[in-house]
């Protein structure tokens, strides 16, 4: 399944187990040895909510949240019958998440997730840095000065704000913050370009995959990171351009709304 091009290999752990979900993403994540996806996604009961999500990046490191994932997760139990109803809640390595699925055709076509609240604050994203501030921060990345903003939503996210996102190469930049040495625990670096007051354009270079099409988490990260630097407006909706598609954000009073596609590409066995 995929979420504006974020893609991962979906297992239902109702009537099965995944005994090495780490392996099983390096092994299968590649696109040319394997299936190719940017991870492995559990489905798995929960005791406290509809369903468990646990996520894995193509490195086979374990995420704490996935937001184009979830919507795939929400999907997935109501198109297979486990869950035939709209309204959601999800188990997740960053608490449980709130699912509002439209469906047509009697199928869940997008989603809006409850993503929880952001936080900006000094120690929430894991960074070594000089002082406390962590909005438009002084870094020096490959020789390079940057202002970068931290955002946790759960996973920790560098949010930078560039003038023309298209003209970034990301092949060199991407490892440049992940192994920079300022993250300890790795880190989502979003490059995003301002559109106005509603609007923002973004790549991404996910912890553990590398640039991906899409990230819903980043997508939050990046438009609460314009809101505070004044780019944007918290009263908007904040439409997130992507390579993969577009995704909305809002900012509400208690947390983050993120609202998107999900989509099945194929279903199959995988014999391992
Ligand atoms: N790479 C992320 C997990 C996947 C998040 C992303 N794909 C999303 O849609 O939120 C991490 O290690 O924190």
């Amino acid at each position: 399944m995929q979420g504006c091009g974020n893609d991962y290999l979906y297992f239902d752990c109702f009537a099965q187990s995944v005994t090495d979900p780490a392996g099983l993403a390096r092994r299968f994540s590649d696109r040319h040895f394997g299936v190719g996806s940017d991870g492995v996604i559990l489905i798995l009961p929960s005791e406290v909510a509809d369903a468990r999500m646990r996520i894995f990046n193509a490195d086979g490191s374990e995420g704490k949240m996935c937001g184009n994932g979830v919507r795939c997760v929400g999907k997935y139990l109501y198109d297979s019958g486990r869950c035939k109803k709209t309204a959601l809640r999800i188990e997740t390595g960053s608490g449980i998440k709130t699912l509002q699925l439209e469906v047509a055709g009697g199928v869940a076509r997008r989603a809006t997730v409850g993503m929880g609240p952001p936080d900006l604050r000094p120690a929430a994203v894991p960074v070594l840095l000089q002082g406390e501030r962590v909005v438009n921060a002084p870094v020096k990345i490959g020789g390079q000065r940057w202002q970068i903003t931290c955002v946790s939503m759960g996973n920790p996210h560098c949010v930078v704000f560039v003038d023309c996102v298209d003209e970034l190469d990301l092949t060199v930049l991407g490892p440049l913050f992940a192994g920079s040495g300022l993250f300890p625990e790795g880190i989502n670096a979003e490059f995003v370009q301002p559109l106005g007051e509603r609007a923002i354009k973004m790549r991404v270079y996910e912890r553990g995959s590398g640039e991906t099409l899409a990230c819903g988490t980043g997508a939050c990260a990046a438009a609460v990171a314009a809101i505070a630097a004044g780019r944007c407006r918290r009263e908007e909706e904040i439409a997130v351009s992507l390579p993969g598609g577009q995704l909305q954000v809002r900012w509400g009073e208690r947390e983050c709304y993120l609202s998107g596609p999900a989509e099945t590409v194929f279903c199959g066995q995988l014999e391992w």
